[in-house]
């Protein structure tokens, strides 16, 4: 599937980096679908992922990066929606198998566990690796449903 729409949400331990992140994403041709948050009060991550969710379900966005504090909350509630395979990534290495083994569509990220660079590098890594396919990692995913 061709990634031309990425959306992002993040609660208020994310919203700079998700900003950086918008930055990258636009910069390189991407339409983003910023669902928010937009500052730093405070807000409840399971919200902001369940808009992302919803966005990559119903094919407003191909693609979703999300950002909480540690990535841990945001991603454990966005994987609790149908449809929705999102990954905890602390670096490129994660963030390309999360693709190749996983075929996820999300990818979580942790504002106060990587730097910027890092996490800008785990984006793009996620938006241009394929899945690699094959017998075995279908028949994984195809049983998470
Ligand atoms: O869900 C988290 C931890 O697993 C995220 O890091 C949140 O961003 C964090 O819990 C927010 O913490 P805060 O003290 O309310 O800023």
């Amino acid at each position: 599937m061709t990634v031309r729409t990425v959306a992002l949400a993040s609660d208020h331990a994310g919203y700079e980096l998700k900003a950086q992140i918008a930055g990258q994403l636009e910069g390189a041709g991407y339409t983003v679908l910023d669902l928010g948050t937009d500052g730093p009060a405070s807000v409840d991550y399971p919200d902001f992922a369940a808009a992302l969710a919803a966005a990559v379900t119903d094919g407003r966005a191909q693609r979703g990066v999300l950002v909480c504090g540690s990535g841990i909350g945001i991603s454990i509630a966005a994987n609790r929606h149908p449809g929705i395979r999102a990954a905890l990534v602390h670096d490129v290495t994660t963030a390309r198998l999360s693709r190749e083994h996983n075929d996820a569509n999300v990818i979580a990220l942790g504002a106060r566990i990587v730097g910027p660079e890092i996490a800008k590098d785990c984006v793009e890594i996620f938006l241009k690796t394929d899945f690699e396919g094959g017998e075995r990692h279908s028949r994984r995913i195809a049983k998470m449903g």
